[in-house]
């Protein structure tokens, strides 16, 4: 299994910089949850540990940087769901979970290659969904559709980019409850970026706080959600409750107006 260490990391788009100086360490079989208001650079930052972008600083996978890793490599250690949207070229929803098996596959798919993807189709519950276009269905059904290419291809490393932004409240919960289960199961470290605070810290070990490409809290859900952290970052006034079955929920009640000067 693997351990992620983030030293110095800086990313700039053009002359403006958007993440400063990151340091952090991710550790084997840890689930971990990037927050943060908008533009605070979470996707950035997820877009950097998949090598889409190239920072400056280093990320090492068990001590080794990821600049030195092969494309097949990568794509074996790390697998990625990014924020809905993006068109995939015609295909079915069987064929897209495949492709979470390129890295692995030689010309033609083995018996393997064919049982994790019915295993990840299935753990999705997208079963009733395979023959289907990719591009023709809903948004939720295309995150659950996209989350199982992920799961199919079998990485040590899932980044998810905001997983649930289309999902009901039922799929919600199945989709992280799965992907936390998952992590318990087979030890796969998962880092997502997730808006609600209060669903980041039920399935969360760890938590990150970015706020203008800066950590400004690392730790556990209890020891960074507070109301005054809240107040700080997102400018709200939020109450926060401990429920003892569903844990830590945070009601955002209203904006803080930003005194003008
Ligand atoms: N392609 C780009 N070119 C220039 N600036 C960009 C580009 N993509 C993002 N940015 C800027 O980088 C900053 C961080 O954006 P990013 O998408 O990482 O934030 P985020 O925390 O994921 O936000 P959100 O919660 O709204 O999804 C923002 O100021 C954004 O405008």
């Amino acid at each position: 299994m693997v351990t992620i260490t983030v030293d110095s990391l800086d990313f700039s788009y053009q002359s403006t910089r958007i993440l400063h100086g990151l340091n952090f360490t991710v550790g084997e079989g840890t689930v971990l949850c990037i927050v943060g208001p908008n533009g605070s650079g979470k996707t950035t930052l997820i877009r950097c540990l998949d090598r889409i972008l190239h920072p400056s600083g280093a990320i090492l996978i068990n001590g080794k940087h990821i600049r030195d890793l092969g494309r097949r490599e990568l794509a074996e250690i790390i697998g990625y769901v990014p924020q809905i949207g993006a068109k995939i070229a015609a295909a079915t929803v069987f064929d897209v979970v495949m492709m979470g098996r390129t890295p692995h596959m030689g010309w033609q798919s083995r018996k393997e290659d064919l049982s994790l993807v019915e295993e990840a189709i299935q753990l999705l519950k997208v079963d009733h969904l395979a023959d289907r276009e990719f591009n023709e269905l809903s948004g939720g059904q295309q995150q659950k559709v996209l989350i199982a290419r992920a799961v199919a291809q079998d990485p040590r490393i899932l980044l998810l980019d905001e997983p649930t932004n289309s999902l009901d409240i039922h799929h919600q919960l199945e989709a992280l409850a799965m992907i936390h289960r998952l992590s318990r199961k087979t030890g796969i470290t998962v880092i997502m970026a997730v808006h609600d605070l209060t669903i980041a810290a039920r399935y969360a070990d760890q938590l990150m706080m970015l706020h203008n490409g800066l950590i400004v809290g690392y730790g556990s859900p209890e020891e960074l959600i507070t109301q005054e952290r809240i107040r700080e970052v997102y400018r709200v006034d939020a109450k926060i409750f401990r429920d003892p079955e569903a844990g830590l929920i945070v009601t955002p009640l209203h904006p803080i107006a930003d005194v003008i000067p």
